[in-house]
């Protein structure tokens, strides 16, 4: 079991985000983590990625929760955030090699990695450029290279498809497959649900801080439409359900 949150209760100040939040994410699989603006995704993101402390609950990559050992806690995740965040004073090079050091990584390995990745996103002649430079696309790219190159056991991917042209969004979702093929897990937060609906395992489906459903599309069709629904359409259908509550 890779990621695993047991009744979860957190957020910023003292009145909870999170209420209750339950969910795992196996071994090898891509869990979409979908809600309305304001609905929790970013503040669940921020839990497991160890930027906010627990009011109670609990967080485990596995079986290691960050009080643990924060250090090798920490060390499973790779982050990808919606907003990419990069050093202004390193080059595309030096952030791959700040990557490699802080993940202590085989370095022939990860080069080898890196330079796959570089000529994919058509970066391999960039490598002593600075952030200024690039695009916004662009800098999403740095993220998602020093990220894959990485040997994490859990990719936590804070809405990927915006900033991305479609030609990258396809080489993203390849690599997702591959790093799923070798065992790690995603979860992922989008708004993009026909790309989620055809390419995650699993959804949760958060709302007001709370799990509202979790499962495959199989499952909340069952529960909440019908089998021709899209999981757009089971959105929108218990979005509507709570705006009448
Ligand atoms: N830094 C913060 N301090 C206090 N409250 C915050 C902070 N960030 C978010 N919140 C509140 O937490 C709640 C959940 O926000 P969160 O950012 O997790 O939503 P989200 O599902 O990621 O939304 P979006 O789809 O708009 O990104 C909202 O009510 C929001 O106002």
């Amino acid at each position: 079991m890779s990621l695993q949150v047991d009744n979860l209760v957190g957020g910023y100040s003292r009145i909870p985000v999170l209420k209750d939040v339950s969910f795992d994410v196996k071994d090898g699989e891509l869990v979409g983590l979908i809600g309305l603006n304001g609905a929790g995704k970013s503040t669940t993101i921020n839990h497991v990625i160890g930027l906010l402390r627990p009011f109670s609950g609990s967080i485990k990559i596995n079986g290691i929760a960050m009080q643990d050992d924060i250090e090798e806690y920490k060390k499973q995740i790779a982050y990808i955030p919606e907003f990419p965040v990069l050093y202004k004073e390193l080059t595309l090079k030096e952030h791959i090699e700040t990557t490699i050091k802080a993940y202590d990584l085989d370095e022939q390995a990860a080069w080898e990695d890196a330079n796959k990745m570089l000529k994919m996103f058509r970066l391999e002649n960039k490598l002593e450029w600075f952030p200024v430079n690039f695009s916004k696309g662009m800098r999403q790219k740095v993220m998602i290279l020093c990220a894959f190159i990485t040997n994490a056991k859990l990719f936590v991917i804070d809405e990927p498809f915006l900033g991305l042209d479609p030609v990258a969004v396809n080489d993203l979702l390849n690599l997702i497959e591959e790093q799923k093929k070798k065992g790690s897990s995603i979860l992922m937060s989008t708004h993009v649900l026909d790309t989620a609906e055809r390419f995650c395992d699993r959804f949760v489906l958060i709302h007001n801080g709370q799990i509202r459903t979790e499962g495959n599309i199989e499952k909340l069709q069952d529960e909440f439409g019908s089998k021709d629904s899209s999981l757009n359409d089971i959105y929108l259908k218990l979005a509507k359900e709570e705006a009448n509550e």
